[in-house]
């Protein structure tokens, strides 16, 4: 049994444990005390109900009659609060059963009376036995250190105080890059790689067929050179056509292991038609248009449309990263990388010219294949293709309207820059990056060459006027960028669209951490609601610390926590940056095993934890959350990211700061749950032109 108290009646947060009393005696001077017992129960569903029966009138002056029934504060917890002065007599209590219906009599349990004196129950925390079967029930011991956080408001700053060291046994070395500690080999450093050789290999390849390269100027067979994969293009004389193996790939269905994800009341026909694996909106969504909509508006191309060098692949690719994330199984088809395979990775600029009847059909033929590729995809569950091409001329996307026709959805996704300098470093960046031109040893030569590759695009180019379209006008040029829709209606579309106003390429840093060790951290207790130990306090020190010297030069950023006083507290020495509480930030809610260790759960719900051993993703806490609840309530949280300009250090929970790295480190749903994020540790992510890079700095153990 349990209890707790604080001079704020609004306080009585439980973490779970028995034994400690500490903290009870500062609060006890004046006021009211707030006290709360707890009775748990696993194997008892609800037919008898706790009371509480004392020596007071406030408990029924021992009339069972009279005694106070407790309040169902989750499956298998419940809990008694009430007030009492704290110069309050003594109270001598005890636990009894009644029955729901109250049909039988009740069964008062056994052993010693309990007392409570200022507010502190006396002697050892016990087990409550009843003579019953099966009604032996937990009684534990709350945590007693009353909320130092609540009542303060969602934003708030602490200024610099004046003279005061911040915090001398925590200071840190002066050079932050001392505490640089390797990055794990999947990490978040898509800005190292060009995005355009991650995306899809074409089947041929995957599927054991052989590229043909007959009607292009390629010539003879060559090796591919490509950092995204392994893969050496055979080219065979004499071969026309493209073997497209249709027979492969089975559609990706989402089995739930738990009876409480959001596939449990779907019939396994739907299953079989390919959801996302998602809760929330973005399951109701697929449920409806599975139901609801048109059969080709179940799967979405997402075609790209642009000048070379106009952030085309780099949108392609953020844009799949947030999909997948979010659950939507989506993938992204880069037509240059067909064509590299296909007709060699040095084609010159000729190559690319409109009156080069050779190379148009050349390039025709690749971005067909591509697009057969991602029809055929979809049409094995796929739901959402982004097809990365320039796509410039009308007749161009007619040819690709009419693949699709019956088949998906189309949404043109223009990309228009008119500023020049912006250009300019596009094209130094490409020169860099593509593997267009790997092989170009002379800068200013490949500079020339893409120069010229431009032009010719640029005599034909076509802007879309038509069918639905999403038009991404100076987006990266500073605060004049606009978009402009046509056509567009539907939850997925909205929501792309939501993301594509919100992002942009200013650099900025993102820090996340954990919040300093906790107390139940250190018994091993999941969520609850505990202050830090003396370690978590030192790393709030040693965070504040690291914060002031790695921000120092930027002129505006931002700390955010999530309701939890773990994280608050390790922000409070943090000065002179607005803090800002958000609730989505809160840990993953672990429901009635709130409070609980995993042996615990292991021991007293054998079944839960099984279950949530086989998925770990999917599985929900009874009146709990999953990981997937968990990315939904965060998909605001990675807008808002997305759309600050200024730095951020995210101080939060391990279950959500996995949630919030896979979106940045582009890491598929089902690692997500096993992503290591250890304590005392800070995660930089930094946001800029050529995409994600990350550096981890370890203050200390
Ligand atoms: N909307 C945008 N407008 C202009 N430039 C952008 C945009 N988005 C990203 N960029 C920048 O363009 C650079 C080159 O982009 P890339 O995607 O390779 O171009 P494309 O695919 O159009 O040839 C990227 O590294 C990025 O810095
Ligand atoms: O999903 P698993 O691996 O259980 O990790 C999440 C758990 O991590 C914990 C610590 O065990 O997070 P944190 O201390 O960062 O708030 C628990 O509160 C939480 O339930």
């Amino acid at each position: 049994m349990g209890a707790s108290a604080s001079k704020n009646a609004e306080s009585g947060a439980h973490g779970g444990e028995e034994g400690r009393e500490e903290g009870l005696n500062d609060h006890q001077d004046g006021g009211q005390l707030y006290v709360s017992l707890k009775m748990e129960n696993y194997k008892r569903k609800g037919e008898l109900i706790p009371h509480v029966y004392g020596s007071v009138p406030l408990v029924g002056s021992w009339d069972a009659a009279k005694a106070l029934p407790m309040e169902r504060e989750s499956a298998s917890i419940w809990e008694l609060s009430f007030v009492v002065p704290p110069n309050h007599e003594t109270l001598d209590f005890k636990f009894l059963l009644k029955p729901k219906d109250s049909s039988g009599g009740c069964v008062i349990e056994e052993g010693p009376n309990r007392l409570l004196t200022r507010g502190t129950l006396q002697g050892d925390s016990r087990m409550a036995i009843f003579k019953i079967d099966e009604a032996s029930w937990r009684a534990y011991q709350e945590n007693l250190q009353p909320s130092t956080v609540r009542g303060i408001p969602d934003v708030s700053i602490n200024a610099p105080p004046e003279n005061v060291e911040n915090g001398s046994s925590a200071s840190l070395e002066l050079d932050i890059e001392h505490y640089v500690v390797p990055a794990p080999s999947a990490s978040a450093n898509s800005g190292l790689v060009y995005a355009a050789n991650l995306t899809e290999t074409p089947r041929i390849f995957t599927h054991g067929g052989v590229f043909s390269n007959m009607d292009g100027p390629g010539g003879s067979p060559y090796p591919y050179r490509d950092s995204g994969t392994s893969t050496t293009a055979r080219l065979k004389d004499g071969q026309r056509g493209l073997f497209v193996d249709r027979g492969v790939g089975s559609p990706r269905m989402v089995k739930s292991a738990s009876a409480n994800s959001f596939t449990g009341n779907l019939s396994l026909d739907s299953e079989a038609k390919g959801m996302p694996a998602a809760a929330g909106a973005v399951a109701a969504a697929a449920v409806a248009d599975q139901m609801l909509g048109p059969k080709e508006d179940r799967h979405l191309a997402i075609v790209l449309v642009g000048l070379p060098a106009r952030g085309k692949t780099f949108t392609a690719a953020k844009l799949t990263r947030y999909l997948r994330w979010l659950g939507h199984d989506t993938k992204h088809f880069n037509v240059g990388k067909y064509r590299r395979l296909k007709h060699g990775a040095n084609q010159s600029a000729d190559f690319f010219r409109a009156d080069n009847p050779e190379g148009m059909e050349a390039r025709n033929e690749v971005a067909a294949l591509a697009m057969e590729d991602m029809i055929s995809w979809m049409q094995e569950g796929g739901q959402v293709g982004i097809f990365d091409a320039t796509n410039s001329t009308r007749k161009r996307r007619n040819m690709l309207m009419k693949m699709a026709e019956g088949r998906c959805k189309i949404i043109f996704l223009e990309t228009i820059c008119n500023d020049r300098r912006i250009i300019e470093r596009n094209i130094r960046l490409k020169i860099q990056q593509s593997p267009d031109y790997a092989d170009q040893t002379n800068f200013e030569a490949g500079l020339e060459d893409f120069k010229t590759r431009l032009a010719n695009y640029e005599k034909v180019y076509e802007t879309v006027e038509e069918g639905s379209y999403i038009k991404m006008i100076d987006m990266v040029a500073g605060q004049d960028g606009q978009i402009q829709v046509n056509h567009i209606s539907g939850y997925l579309p909205g929501r792309i669209v939501f993301f594509l106003v919100n992002t942009h390429l200013t650099p900025r840093p993102i820090l996340l951490t954990r919040h300093g060790e906790s107390r139940d951290n250190v018994r091993g207790r999941i969520g609850g609601d505990t202050v830090l130990s003396d370690r978590g306090e030192l790393y709030s020190k040693k965070l504040a610390n690291f914060v002031e010297k790695r921000l120092r030069s930027e002129r505006a950023a931002s700390i955010w926590t999530s309701t939890l006083q773990r994280t608050i507290i390790t922000a409070s020495p943090i000065v002179g940056f607005p803090k800002i509480q958000w609730r989505a930030l809160d840990e993953i809610n672990a429901g009635v095993c709130d409070g609980m260790t995993y042996e615990e759960i292991k021991k007293n719900m054998p079944e839960e934890y099984e279950a949530r051993k086989k998925d770990k993703l999917r599985y929900r806490y009874p009146r709990g959350e999953s990981y997937l609840d968990v990315i939904q309530r965060l998909e605001p949280v990675i807008i808002e990211l997305e759309r600050q300009r200024a730095p951020v250090v995210v101080i939060s929970h391990q279950a959500v700061l996995r949630a919030l790295y896979s979106y940045f480190a582009d890491r598929p749903l089902k690692e997500i749950p096993h992503i290591e994020v250890p304590l005392h540790t800070i995660i930089e992510i930094q946001m800029g032109v050529t995409g994600v890079q990350e550096k981890r700095y370890k203050l200390m153990d």
